[in-house]
């Protein structure tokens, strides 16, 4: 019998609705990941609505958290570790402190960073010291990156001029240690204005991934964090980086459709859970030749 992976997920719960933990650890349960959710915040709901209660988790109670796991003899069963919203910067040092000791009990365990940088517009409110580690220090220590547009461009220090550049941009990631980059949103200008764009790039190849563009009065929050775990989990269980991209982007658009036909601001995770674990939708990445 294949054994079920065990995936530590390192990022914000909150109690109502969906974002962090919140929106991905059911889905990556769903499709068959043991998650061990480690809460860097416990907010009483996402911070796009502009107003929240709760705490963030004090850092310390990371290593603290992850030395419990140690002394059960459970800590070599990692196979994987999520790390997304963070609520200080000393919590993502916390963070690659753990990756590090897991990685030395288990040196084949992956490390996602979804670098959560905020997005003041939209109300996705980050202190910037968390974007700072992130720059600086998380991006070389992680296997798998999951920026969208914003956060490539902050890696990169400037503003992507077309998907050739998204994928230089990306390949300058890949320099920095990470095996392969997925972003998950391109916003690059002359895009195509019909569709919402994915991008993989690996060491060995680049796919671009189309999947239709949906209208919401107000635009879902957790899609993000959806993403970033159910393409982890589906890497978890054998699948390779491009059957990974597809699973996810066909899963996360049977999300979106289940909260549309619900006219939800929240995802509509558990209406959608069949869904998520077998998509009807299939979108076929296309291979890039630059
Ligand atoms: N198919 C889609 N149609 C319309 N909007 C989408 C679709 N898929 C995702 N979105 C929205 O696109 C945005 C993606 O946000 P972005 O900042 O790129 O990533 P993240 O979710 O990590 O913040 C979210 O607001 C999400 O609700
Ligand atoms: C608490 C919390 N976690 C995570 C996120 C990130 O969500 P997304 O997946 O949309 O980037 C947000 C965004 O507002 C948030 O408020
Ligand atoms: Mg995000």
């Amino acid at each position: 019998m294949k054994r079920t992976p065990h995936l530590l997920a390192i990022q914000s719960h909150v109690v109502f609705g969906h974002a962090g933990n919140s929106a991905a650890v059911f889905p990556m349960q769903r499709i068959g990941v043991n998650v061990w959710p480690l809460n860097t915040v416990q907010f009483s709901n996402h911070t796009q609505y502009g107003q929240w209660a709760g705490e963030v988790l004090a850092p310390e109670q990371i290593p603290a958290l992850v030395e419990g796991i140690s002394n059960i003899g459970e800590l070599g069963h990692c196979d994987a570790v999520l790390s997304g919203y963070l609520g200080s910067a000393e919590q993502g040092r916390a963070i690659l402190a753990g990756v590090e000791r897991i990685k030395a009990v288990n040196p084949r365990a992956l490390y996602l960073c979804d670098p959560v940088m905020g997005h003041a517009e939209k109300g996705c409110i980050v202190p910037q010291e968390v974007s700072d580690f992130l720059l600086e220090q998380a991006a070389s220590v992680a296997d798998i990156l999951c920026p969208n547009q914003l956060e490539l461009d902050s890696f990169c220090g400037r503003h992507a001029q077309s998907l050739e550049d998204c994928v230089a941009m990306a390949r300058g990631l890949l320099a920095r240690g990470p095996q392969a980059v997925l972003v998950k949103h391109l916003a690059y200008p002359g895009r195509g204005e019909d569709a919402f764009e994915m991008l993989l790039v690996t060491r060995e190849q680049s796919w671009h991934l189309r999947r239709p563009l949906l209208a919401f009065p107000r635009q879902p929050v957790g899609v993000g964090d959806l993403t970033s775990g159910l393409f982890l989990a589906r890497v978890l269980l054998g699948d390779s980086w491009l059957q990974a991209f597809e699973f996810t982007a066909a899963a996360v658009h049977e999300v979106l459709l289940e909260t549309q036909a619900c006219a939800s601001y929240e995802l509509q995770l558990v209406r959608a859970q069949d869904r998520i674990a077998h998509p009807r939708v299939r979108f076929e990445a296309q291979v890039l030749a630059f």
